[in-house]
């Protein structure tokens, strides 16, 4: 690698540029992934490299020759055969630089995009790991925006950048060699002089276009957010005509992506003029100075004309070294936030000594006094004591907001009871093997969340060996078998995005068959059939006595009759628990139960009627 990107100088770049303490807190993940990565590939560099220095050393020998050209023209001696000779030279020097540069530019190109998928792959890794907490503080369009854009920063400074970077410092030390060794030294040391201002320009624009930057990309994330939710909520915006709203809104959000980036625009613009602006002002001295220095024969004019030219090559670079700071204060800012991403560390951790799979039976116990939520000292569970034995159904009721889905969530450890509160099997959750208690349950969320893909791919989910035998199977004890066969395309059908073309109790319905197939001990069923008319409900819930032989089955619902065979219902009022037992026993009991199930009586006959 490159002197001036040695791996400690490159390190110390990314973070003193970045003086941001949130780097002391996240060990630099990101950087030492790159830095691995530049290691493992060292010899991949060397190449590219030695690639570019030769290419830069063949394309330097023009100006010389079109310079002993221009003497030998001003001598007139310059004839046919030296023309030919002079016109070759230089097509093999275009030669010679294509072939050397396309090699290095292949080569670095390369690497900058396979490290860009395996920084994609390891966030895509380290986010599955994260617990649900973590996405809930988070925004989709933000952490999008990191997969996106600031890989993208980082792969563009090690690739483009990196070339740009070689490419000009070879061509610059080959140009300045060849500017010495060609006219005066004085003329040289004169002309470059402008030059030496190039690092404080750098210096005082480039934290002013990281910020710039950081800006910009921030405002882009809130504008991707938004389209996001507005995509998701595009039938509520058509239904209630709110389209309007929906409009300004995205307006205002383009507005401030719009001023952000031009004001890095702005920055960035004026930084790099500034650059060539230099490298001119050394052009006029030459010109004043050789010029000078011609006429008074001090120099040869092939020399002042090969002087000129390689001012001219020196130029580029230049600007191209003021672009590459830029590309690189913008990676180092995006490789701390990557580094920050990866050094996230997950809520929920797996506290098992446990390396063999156990295979659980799905008895279960709680005994809670209280649970709140992380970051909220509000209790949302409060006295909840109840056991459900495997084969058994417990089902949960209770008013909107009273905490059901909080508590069927504490037994896959979405979110950590306290501690010796949720046992299953007699073990505490927290101390069984995360894998082994996340398969031990099946799960439909209120939300059955479905992929864009066919509705088998969807069933078959939950169980990666499924044949289309089990898939058929499980849609036919979530009775949604009938309406898939009525889709030309049967199980391969694909389904939107969420599932558009579904209704919405089809989308339960399916939900609830990949919970099915997933055949694990503990089946819960949270709220999942509020969408399903009374009859298919009636028929799920007898396949459920199918399905939940030998497990146990948790069902939470509004409609009591969902719940009504249950051999233990438990109501909650504000997280309480404060009635449990069968059905009858509830009923003769008079409270909130007695009193829910009789007004949904009334109301179903009143519906009837
Ligand atoms: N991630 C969270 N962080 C903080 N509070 C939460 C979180 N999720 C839910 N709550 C709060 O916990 C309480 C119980 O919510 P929960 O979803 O468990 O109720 P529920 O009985 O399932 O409601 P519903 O019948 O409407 O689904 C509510 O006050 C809710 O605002």
């Amino acid at each position: 690698m490159n002197r001036r990107l040695s791996g400690h100088r490159y390190e110390r770049m990314v973070f003193v540029m970045d003086n941001n303490d949130s780097s002391h807190e996240h060990p630099a993940q990101a950087t030492k992934l790159l830095w691995d990565y530049i290691k493992d590939h060292k010899g991949y560099y060397v190449v590219s490299f030695l690639s570019i220095l030769i290419a830069e050393v063949i394309t330097v020998q023009s100006p010389n020759v079109i310079g002993r050209f221009t003497d030998l023209l001003q001598a007139g001696k310059l004839n046919f055969g030296a023309v030919e000779r002079y016109s070759l030279l230089l097509v093999l020097i275009a030669i010679g630089y294509a072939v050397f540069f396309g090699i290095g530019q292949f080569r670095t190109g390369m690497m900058g995009r396979q490290l860009e998928y395996l920084f994609r792959r390891h966030l895509f890794s380290h986010w599955e790991t994260l617990s649900t907490s973590y996405f809930n503080k988070r925004s989709i369009g933000d952490l999008l925006n990191h997969a996106m854009n600031d890989v993208q920063a980082v792969r563009q400074a090690i690739s483009q950048g990196l070339n740009q970077l070689s490419n000009a410092v070879f061509l610059l030390c080959s140009a300045l060699f060849m500017m010495f060794h060609t006219v005066t030294f004085r003329l040289t040391l004169v002309s470059i002089l402008p030059i030496l201002f190039v690092p404080l320009v750098v210096v005082w624009f480039g934290p002013r276009v990281r910020v710039a930057s950081r800006r910009a990309q921030e405002s882009l994330s809130s504008m991707t957010d938004l389209s996001e939710e507005s995509f998701s909520a595009i039938r509520l915006i058509k239904a209630t005509a709110n389209e309007d709203v929906a409009v300004n809104r995205f307006r205002e959000r383009v507005d401030t992506v719009l001023s952000q980036q031009l004001r890095m625009v702005r920055q960035t613009a004026t930084f790099q003029s500034l650059i060539p602006l230099m490298g001119s002002i050394s052009f006029v001295i030459a010109l004043a100075y050789g010029g000078y220095l011609t006429v008074t024969h001090q120099i040869l004019l092939g020399s002042f004309v090969a002087f000129t030219l390689y001012l001219a090559l020196v130029i580029n670079p230049l600007q191209q070294i003021g672009n590459v700071i830029n590309n690189f204060q913008r990676a180092s800012a995006s490789l701390l936030r990557l580094s920050v991403l990866l050094g996230e560390k997950p809520e929920i951790v797996d506290q098992s000594a446990q390396t063999e799979p156990i295979s659980m039976q799905g008895d279960i116990h709680v005994r809670l006094a209280d649970f709140q939520y992380p970051d909220s000292d509000i209790p949302v569970l409060k006295e909840i004591e109840f056991s459900v034995k495997r084969g058994q159904t417990l089902g949960i009721v209770g008013q909107t907001g009273s905490g059901k889905s909080t508590l069927v969530n504490l037994l896959p450890r979405v979110y950590d009871p306290p501690p010796d509160t949720v046992f299953v099997d007699g073990q505490d959750v927290r101390k069984v093997g995360l894998a082994d208690l996340r398969s031990a349950i099946s799960y439909v969320p209120q939300d059955g969340f479905l992929f864009s893909t066919s509705i088998g791919q969807n069933i078959g989910f939950s169980k990666e060996d499924a044949t289309l035998n089990d898939i058929e199977k499980a849609a036919q004890q979530a009775c949604i078998y009938d309406d898939i066969q009525q889709f030309s395309k049967g199980f391969d059908t694909v389904i939107g995005e969420r599932g558009v073309a579904l209704s919405g109790g089809q989308k339960q319905r399916t939900a609830i068959a990949r919970a099915f197939l997933k055949d694990a001990p503990i089946l819960i069923l949270d709220d999942c059939l509020s969408a399903v008319d009374m009859n298919t409900e009636k028929h799920i819930i007898s396949n459920l006595n199918e399905v939940r032989e030998n497990r146990t089955t948790i069902i939470i619902a509004h409609r009591l009759s969902a719940v009504r065979h249950a051999d233990l219902i438990i109501v909650l009022d504000d997280g309480v628990m404060v009635e449990s037992g069968t059905h009858d026993e509830l009923m003769a009991l008079g409270g909130i139960y007695a009193r829910m199930y009789t007004l949904q009586q009334h109301d179903s006959e009143v519906t009837a009627d």
